[in-house]
């Protein structure tokens, strides 16, 4: 595994609809073991961008390429969970997955998981208790711990989750994030992750791209904090009040995320 092996890249990504254009231009690289965390208003065009990254909308214009073989690990913002089938967490990850390419004639290849995954998978995102709870009385946290939990099951190079921490409370918010942090240092995998707003990924994410239909501004979420457009949408107290969740190091990042002006005794923690 290389730091710098690339995992996705989308160039130049639009799409219109109606007449509409919903993305303009969108420019997006992704390496393994880096975090990406898309933010941006209501309608912005996060969710779009993600199942264009997907493969699950194809874009009006623009290329997207993965890395050969890459397998995904998706967590959508939803519960897929038809509410009148009584299943358990068990029987919701025991559901075959997809193990290969749909082609124009025929639906992807499936693939069972084994007990004995199921129940790492469990125990790896801290919901081994829930193994025979129902699957639909789970609470928000809950959800999210056991789609995470079926996301590890194809054993993702890349892992995607569309605002991971919606219906979580702060606490619960901060340990899921936590929680994806571990995920990919174990995995060495890339995430890829769609939020309302930097406050509470600012600690959890490496880079940050600022979407609103085009990309406003990309880079480390303390550059990005910075940057006029971000202001401009999310407000200057919100880039002040972000300071409480930054970690501390005495010198500067460019939106790239290089240290500007880091001196041979500089830190990070
Ligand atoms: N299938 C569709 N048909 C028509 N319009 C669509 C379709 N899918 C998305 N849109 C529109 O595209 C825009 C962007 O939608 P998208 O779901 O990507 O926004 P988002 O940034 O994820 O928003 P939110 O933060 O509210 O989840 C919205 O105005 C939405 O109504």
């Amino acid at each position: 595994m290389t730091k710098t092996e690339c995992l996705l890249n989308l160039q130049q990504i639009s799409w219109h609809i109606d007449g509409r254009s919903v993305l303009d231009g969108v420019d997006l690289r992704l390496q393994r073991g880096e975090i990406t965390t898309i933010i941006g208003p209501n309608g912005a065009g996060k969710t779009c961008l993600i199942r264009i990254a997907l493969g699950l909308l194809p874009a009006s214009a623009g290329t997207r390429w993965l890395a050969p073989n890459l397998r995904i690990g998706y967590v959508p913002q939803r519960f897929p969970i038809n509410p009148y089938l009584p299943l358990t967490v068990a029987d919701f990850l025991a559901l075959p997955g997809p193990s290969g390419q749909a082609s124009r004639w025929w639906p992807a290849p499936r693939q069972r998981y084994a007990q004995q995954d199921i129940l790492a998978a469990l125990r790896e995102v801290g919901a081994e208790h829930l193994l025979l709870h129902p699957a639909l009385t789970l609470s928000g946290g809950e959800q999210q711990r056991v789609l995470l939990a079926r996301a590890l099951l194809r054993k993702p190079d890349l892992l995607v989750l569309d605002e991971p921490v919606q219906g979580v409370d702060l606490s619960g918010q901060n340990e899921l994030y936590a929680l994806i942090r571990r995920l990919r240092e174990r995995h060495g995998c890339g995430v890829l992750m769609v939020s309302h707003d930097l406050h509470v990924v600012m600690a959890a994410t490496d880079q940050v791209l600022c979407l609103n239909r085009h990309v406003c501004c990309t880079g480390h979420p303390e550059a990005v904090s910075q940057h006029p457009e971000y202001q401009r949408l999310f407000g200057t107290s919100s880039s002040r009040d972000l300071a409480i969740y930054t970690h501390h190091h005495d010198h500067h990042h460019s939106l790239q995320g290089d240290a500007t002006d880091c001196h041979a005794g500089c830190t990070h923690d």
